[in-house]
């Protein structure tokens, strides 16, 4: 493990220290939230998964926890240790107390039999040294009003409601239709506690924008097929309304819930503009749209995974394709995934896609990759064929890099719809 500065130690956070806890990434994020923020907003953190740094003198000094997630990967879950709330005290930053957290969170999460660890990165160049790789995008997407979209059959029976958030009455309507849209797509985390599941909006969130939205969409028989978590904000310009719409999260179960939500969010009275939030690099909207020119997309980052048991992770999801390949892995943190590893698909499964052994080798390798590149692919939106043409994976045996490519592939893009 990597040396802490002398007399720095690593403690477990119980839930008593959790005013110390906040205090550090209070200083490292640059927010203070206000007592009623805090009485709104409940604490997330599991405190079993909870750590930090101690000084000398009994301050918090850095700070990092983990979420108990089940990750959904191609085919398949996997358990995941989810990385977050990390944070340094800026008077101690770059002493390699974020290296010595990263060290105790990988030996915890393997400890708790966790062969993945996934987070979203506060700045991208923070993780991949750790060996995370960026697994999915998002796209978020700036799409004028009145914008229009291709006819989907059965929508006609769809209904919409549009309320203000209330907890008590949507927390698990919204948790249900989430997790229905979001089924087989891979890294779509759910949200797994009741603290993560509440809706929150506390009024300093807002950004002088209305209280938090949400549409719902159902069926003739009331069932709910898709909501959207928005504000608008109310702006009046020269010559008159042009409000923004602020999407936080919108989902459907099928085509036509998609069609009949987005026809509304692009329809609001008043505004001008729709921030759709963000949407996995294949969604239904994006199929949707007539003048997709109007939308103006960015692409960003979406969820970072890092794999902690090359053999687990690599044989708990599924493949696209057959494969028999020999991966010279690469990794710096941790030496028992840096050798050889033989992955060997099965027979096809009736859903079409493969199982796979893995097993150590010591066969000559047909590609060379670092664990980074493997977490990259891992979820099946970043092809290892795209990744040896960057030369960041090393192809020994002509061939071999298309057809990892074609079998770590999937068809559903990954991506997870809330930053945790
Ligand atoms: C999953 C999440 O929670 S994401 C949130 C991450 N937190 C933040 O962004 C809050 C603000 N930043 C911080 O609190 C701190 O700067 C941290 C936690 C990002 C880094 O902590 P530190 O203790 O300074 O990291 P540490 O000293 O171990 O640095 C290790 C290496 O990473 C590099 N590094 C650290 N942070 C960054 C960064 N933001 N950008 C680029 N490189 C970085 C260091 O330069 C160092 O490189 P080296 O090994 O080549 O010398």
């Amino acid at each position: 493990m990597t040396p802490l500065p002398a007399g720095y130690r690593t403690v477990s956070v119980p839930a008593e220290r959790e005013d110390e806890f906040r205090d550090v990434d209070q200083l490292a994020f640059a927010f203070e939230p206000s007592p009623e923020t805090r009485a709104i907003v409940p604490t997330t953190l599991e405190w079993d998964r909870t750590m930090a740094v101690e000084r000398p003198d009994g301050v918090l000094a850095a700070v990092h926890s983990s979420y108990a997630f089940t990750l959904p990967v191609p085919g398949a879950t996997v358990p995941c240790a989810g990385l977050t709330w990390v944070g340094a005290r800026p008077d101690e930053r770059r002493r390699g107390l974020l290296t010595s957290m990263i060290a105790t969170h990988f030996e915890r999460a393997l400890g708790r039999g966790e062969p993945v660890s996934a987070l979203f990165a506060a700045e991208p160049a923070i993780y991949g040294r750790f060996g995370y790789g960026s697994a999915a995008d998002d796209v978020r997407l700036k799409i004028p009003r009145g914008a229009a979209l291709r006819d989907v059959p059965g929508t006609e029976d769809l209904t919409v409601t549009f309320d203000t958030v209330d907890r008590e009455r949507h927390t698990d309507l919204v948790q249900d239709v989430h997790r229905r849209a979001g089924a087989g797509r891979p890294g779509w985390v759910l949200r797994t506690t009741d603290a993560l599941r509440t809706l929150n909006d506390p009024p300093a969130w807002r950004d002088g924008a209305e209280p938090l939205r949400i549409v719902v969409v159902r069926d003739a028989t009331g069932d709910p097929r898709a909501y959207a978590l928005l504000r608008r904000k109310e702006v009046w310009a020269d010559p008159g309304p042009r409000y923004p719409v602020k999407i936080r999260e919108a989902v459907a179960v099928d085509a036509a819930a998609t069609h009949r939500l987005w026809s509304f969010l692009l329809d609001l009275d008043l505004t001008s503009e729709v921030e759709s939030g963000m949407l996995p690099a294949d969604d239904a909207l994006l199929q949707l749209l007539v003048d997709v020119r109007a939308a103006v997309p960015r692409l960003n980052d979406n969820v970072w995974v890092r794999i902690l048991d090359v053999p687990a992770a690599l044989a708990g999801r599924r493949y696209s394709a057959p494969l028999d390949v020999v991966l010279d892995v690469a990794d710096a943190r941790l030496p028992a995934n840096a050798r050889a590893w033989r992955l060997v698909t099965g027979e096809r499964a009736d859903d079409g896609t493969y199982a796979a052994r893995v097993e150590a080798s010591d066969a000559e390798p047909d590609l060379s990759v670092d664990v980074r590149e493997l977490g990259a692919a891992y979820l099946g939106g970043r092809s290892l064929t795209a990744l040896a043409g960057a030369g960041l994976v090393v192809e020994h045996r002509a061939g071999a890099a298309l057809a990892a490519g074609a079998a770590f592939a999937w068809p559903v893009a990954p991506v997870c719809s809330w930053v945790f």
